[in-house]
């Protein structure tokens, strides 16, 4: 079936292809992608099944293998020995602790608690409501009875979709951040957890919260999973070569740690989110144009994102920077690599334009889409180039 739309190149579809859904954008019209191509089908020609089995779709939040990869402490282990990450939140709370006192403060998704401690043990909140959905609330209980943090603290062992507090809070604090900032869309719980429980004038922790991107060259990764078929042990496996890009860079590698020098050019913010007035639904798609000025020779393997949080102070105009970029101390979030199928030679002066589009996966809750768009213009070269992939994370 030739799916020719004007305005789209090409997507070739036979009867029985498999097609991976990006985003059911109106009813007539479903944007896809097959084979690393994307454009938009009829929904008509489309029909029911997923990859999984039908009763998979039953759960879009996978809820169960969610929480149930938080009730063991192998990921609160990962979390709290992010030191960059935990201080951060611990010097929030304690340049505040004067503003602190007294106020009622939510933390959503409190895990091992340690950010509800952090408020118990630096002020004197009035209370600290400290809810967690994952059996690891259990432990968690224990160790505000142990810490002698009772009247302070109150654990809740629910989802947050479920709370029900006894007023509104003046502070929600969270700790919500996944790979490329929006993966796992915990942020959803977050501002529904806003809009319900958070007093007009109470403040979000974090407060904005924003995705960089920067070209940069990875060609040890790039090598070590392509240049590799060109001559092991002195055979000719270069065929394979298109397999492995297809194999290795469809989605993007997000323990990748970027070094400066690898950068090539100076990063962009692409989303830039306020916390406290973004709506629920905005989360859906979100898009961005960049424009990179490339400041030295090199190869544009890819493009590298991280994230930034920001924590308002609530008495004046400071605030606290989370920054897990390349230029700062490594998290355990370290930084997403977009690989390209094709490296390209890029000189000084050369620019490099695009987009990027964020777009979340209508069927599967915690996995999202990001559509990055680009043209590489070079004066010196008198060539341009241009581009299009998309990167599931990871539906
Ligand atoms: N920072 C990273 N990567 N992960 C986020 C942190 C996730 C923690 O928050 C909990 N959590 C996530 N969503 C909810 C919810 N809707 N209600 C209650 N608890 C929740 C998880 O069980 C983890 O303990």
């Amino acid at each position: 079936m030739e799916v020719a739309i004007r305005w789209l190149k090409k997507l070739s579809l036979s009867q029985g292809d498999k097609v991976l859904l990006l985003n059911a954008v109106t009813g007539e019209w479903w944007w896809v992608e097959h084979n690393g191509h994307c454009g938009y089908v009829p929904a008509n020609y489309l029909h029911g099944a997923c990859e999984e089995e039908d009763s998979d779709v039953d759960d879009p939040w996978q809820d169960e293998e969610y929480y149930g990869s938080y009730k063991t402490l192998k990921l609160h282990l990962e979390m709290l020995s992010d030191q960059p990450r935990t201080q951060s939140y611990r010097n929030v709370i304690m340049q505040n602790s004067q503003a602190l006192k007294g106020k009622r403060i939510l933390d959503l998704g409190c895990g091992t608690g340690i950010i509800s401690f952090f408020c118990a043990q630096l002020s004197e909140p009035e209370v600290v409501y400290a809810v967690e959905a994952s059996d690891i609330v259990e432990q968690t209980r224990k160790l505000v009875e142990e810490n002698g943090y009772s009247r302070v603290i109150q654990v809740l062992g629910q989802r947050a979709e479920e709370l029900q507090l006894p007023t509104k809070v003046d502070v929600l604090v969270s700790e919500w951040m996944g790979t490329c900032l929006l993966f796992e869309f915990m942020l959803e719980s977050v501002l529904l957890a806003r809009d319900l429980w958070l007093k007009e004038d109470g403040v979000m922790w974090p407060s904005t919260a924003r995705i960089h991107m920067v070209p940069c060259c990875a060609d040890r990764e790039y090598s070590s999973r392509v240049h590799f078929w060109d001559s092991p042990y002195g055979l000719n496996f270069s065929s394979l070569k298109p397999m492995a890009v297809q194999e290795f860079f469809s989605t993007p590698k997000p323990d990748y740690v970027l070094k400066p020098e690898d950068c090539l050019s100076q990063p962009c913010t692409l989303l830039d989110v306020n916390l406290k007035t973004i709506k629920i639904e905005a989360l859906e798609r979100m898009s961005s144009e960049f424009q990179f000025h490339v400041d030295c020779d090199g190869t544009f393997h890819g493009l590298t994102a991280w994230f930034s949080v920001q924590f308002q102070n609530i008495d004046s105009q400071e605030q606290v920077d989370l920054d897990t970029g390349p230029f700062n101390p490594l998290t355990h979030w370290k930084h997403t690599l977009f690989m390209l199928d094709q490296p390209m030679q890029v000189r000084t002066g050369d620019k490099i334009a695009g987009s990027a589009v964020f777009t979340r996966n209508p069927i599967w809750r915690r996995h999202l889409s990001v559509t990055i768009t680009w043209s590489i213009t070079s004066p010196s070269q008198n060539t341009e180039q241009n581009g299009c992939k998309v990167f599931p994370i990871w539906r």
